[in-house]
């Protein structure tokens, strides 16, 4: 059989419930459709009659003396060939030009748009009449993909009318109230005369002004946050223009009062309609310090028109608002310390994420933001100004296990236990002439403080006995060292490899496995090279000293007692053994000298 060549079929009803709907997220797009072509519309015969009026006029259901909402316009309309052509057909557009380009000053391009409508009616009434036509063309489109046209009465003047019959379910979409709220989410900058009608005479809904368009003589901060905390509910730290021109993007970047770590979100209009209330690609995922307002001409919309398009003009765009940012940022840090430091106070999160990747970013980081630190809070300038090596512990919990010994010592360790600070302090020494970082693990700490002497630790050698004892479920090793502060009895360090095996015996612990089969084989799980974590007893320390010589009984309660202060401390997690021996501990202790050691 020789070869022959077919098109496609298309069940008509199959594409149009997948454009109607299948293809927008919510029904209430169907008036910004609505809007949108008579918008284009009325731009269309202004391009031919710049007089002609700009004027959209809606009349919701519950207004129209036919039940039905209605939107007209002034616009070019369509001749009989147009609607066939347009109207009918799924997928053309009058709003591209000869190489299929969408024309930049329209706002629709692929010629769906209207069969948003069946999202809320069963049946699509236009009537249309362009200038000087003998008369006018009346168009009823039904969801199964039908429709039925007649020429009608001319009026004489150009423009569309577009009718729905509210569909049961979606009646609520069509009355006033709820008009009026998707014109403002949807329309109200639109630089046209947008009117509703309603119970109460028409509202004119559009022509409002974008901050950035504001020219009030107002400081920007002050006029741009009034919009900010209108419309996006908080009051902005501060604002950052945005601009792109090769977009024609033009925006603001409100700084949020309150730390966030969550991607920037950005509000989108496109050619002043609104695209969508939560884009997270027009920003890098960085710049979570900011919520974004802006207003774009030149990138792509997905079809349903709720997104941005993802492609490479995107990405170079996204760039380029990073970019300002960024300068932004770096020229505060450089000009206005304090507003700096306001900044960073909130803000460190991000601030440290850019600082990660970015070297002129990690130089103001370095300069501007405190660091905790065991000699007290300093910038990673300073530190590496005093220390020329920077000793750092890299988690919380190691930080809260040596800050106390390690600043009454005088030893200096920098907290880098929040995400990006240890990532930072490496790239900080590695662009650093002369400095150097040094990790530590907690349990160096030992190394710090001083032994005793054989006599002056055999007085200790029956308490440490008792101390082996009551500990040996937390496999801590009981040490006496002599360390400052006096006033700190005992704290336990717990190192890397020995935190590892602490975990493998919590699970042992809470599945009750420690001492069946599973035991045996958690067991050979465990690092035999670990050092178990360390209790170490201060003999400076005055109860102590005392405790040496007290009865094993208020050895083992008071032993117990310090071994949970010392592991609530640290903040260490907690094995259930120690959960159980914190719940007893200091009730213990009491009970024994209530009753006086009886
Ligand atoms: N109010 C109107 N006045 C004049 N022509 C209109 C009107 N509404 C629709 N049309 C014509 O019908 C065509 C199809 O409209 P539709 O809304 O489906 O698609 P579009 O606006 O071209 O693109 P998009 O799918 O992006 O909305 C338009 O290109 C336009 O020619």
């Amino acid at each position: 059989m020789a070869e022959a060549d077919e098109v496609f079929h298309v069940d008509l009803r199959g594409v149009v419930d997948l454009l109607s709907h299948h293809l927008y997220s919510s029904p209430r797009v169907y008036l910004r459709e609505l809007v949108q072509n008579a918008v284009d519309a009325s731009t269309a015969r202004r391009e031919h009659d710049p007089s002609a009026p700009a004027t959209v006029r809606v009349v919701p259901a519950d207004v129209s003396a036919d039940g039905r909402l209605h939107v007209v316009d002034a616009g070019i309309g369509l001749d009989e060939h147009g609607v066939r052509t347009a109207l009918s057909t799924i997928g053309a557009s009058t709003k591209r030009d000869a190489l299929g380009m969408a024309r930049d000053s329209y706002l629709g391009r692929f010629g769906i748009g209207l069969l948003s409508c069946f999202l809320v009616t069963d049946e699509i009434a236009v009537e249309t009449e362009t200038a000087g036509a003998a008369h006018a063309v009346r168009w009823r489109g039904r969801d199964d993909g039908g429709y039925t046209l007649e020429r009608t009465t001319a009026r004489g003047t150009p423009g569309t009318t577009v009718s729905l019959a509210p569909r049961g379910s979606a009646a609520e979409l069509l009355r006033a109230a709820s008009v009026l709220r998707l014109v403002a989410t949807y329309a109200r900058h639109l630089d046209v005369d947008l009117v509703v009608e309603t119970a109460d005479g028409p509202v004119r809904c559009a022509r409002a002004r974008f901050p950035w368009e504001e020219a009030d003589g107002a400081p920007l901060l002050g006029r741009a946050a009034a919009w900010c905390q209108d419309v996006l509910g908080f009051a902005p730290l501060d604002v950052v223009p945005l601009a792109d021109p090769a977009t024609g993007l033009r925006g603001y970047a409100y700084v949020v009062p309150t730390a966030s770590a969550a991607r920037p979100t950005a509000r989108v209009y496109a050619q002043r309609m609104l695209v969508t209330e939560n884009d997270h690609d027009l920003l890098p995922p960085w710049a979570t310090f900011v919520r974004a307002v802006v207003d774009v001409s030149g990138l792509g919309l997905t079809a349903s028109r709720e997104a941005l398009r993802t492609d490479a003009t995107l990405d170079a765009v996204r760039d380029r608002l990073g970019a300002q940012l960024r300068t932004w940022l770096l020229r505060m840090a450089a000009t206005d310390r304090p507003r700096a430091q306001a900044f960073f106070a909130v803000h460190h999160l991000g601030a440290k994420a850019m600082a990660a990747q970015d070297d002129a970013m990690l130089d103001v980081v370095a300069d501007v933001l405190p660091w905790e630190t065991t000699t007290g809070t300093a910038t990673l300038t300073e530190f590496a100004a005093q220390q020329r090596i920077i000793t750092y512990v890299d988690t919380l919990e190691h930080f809260r296990q040596v800050a106390t010994v390690a600043a009454a010592q005088g030893i200096p360790v920098l907290n880098a236990g929040y995400a990006y600070d240890a990532a930072i302090v490496e790239r900080f020494v590695a662009r650093t002439p002369g400095a150097e970082s040094r990790r530590m693990p907690p349990e160096e700490l030992t190394t710090h403080v001083d032994r005793l002497d054989a006599d002056a630790e055999a007085v200790f050698l029956p308490l440490l006995d008792v101390a082996r004892a009551v500990l040996a479920r937390a496999e801590a090793e009981p040490i006496v060292r002599r360390f400052r502060p006096e006033s700190l009895q005992a704290m336990l360090l717990v190192g890397d490899a020995a935190e590892r095996d602490r975990d493998r015996r919590s699970v042992a612990d809470l599945a009750g496995l420690a001492d069946g089969p599973w035991g045996a084989a958690l067991a050979s799980l465990a690092d035999p090279t670990a050092a178990g974590p360390a209790f170490v007893l201060n003999a400076a320390n005055p109860s102590v000293r005392r405790l040496a010589g007290a009865d094993p009984t208020l050895q083992r309660l008071a032993l117990e007692a310090l071994y949970a202060h010392a592991l609530l401390a640290g903040g260490h997690p907690r094995t259930p053994f120690d959960s159980a021996l914190l719940a007893r501990a200091l009730p213990a202790l009491i009970d024994h000298v209530i009753t006086g050691g009886g």
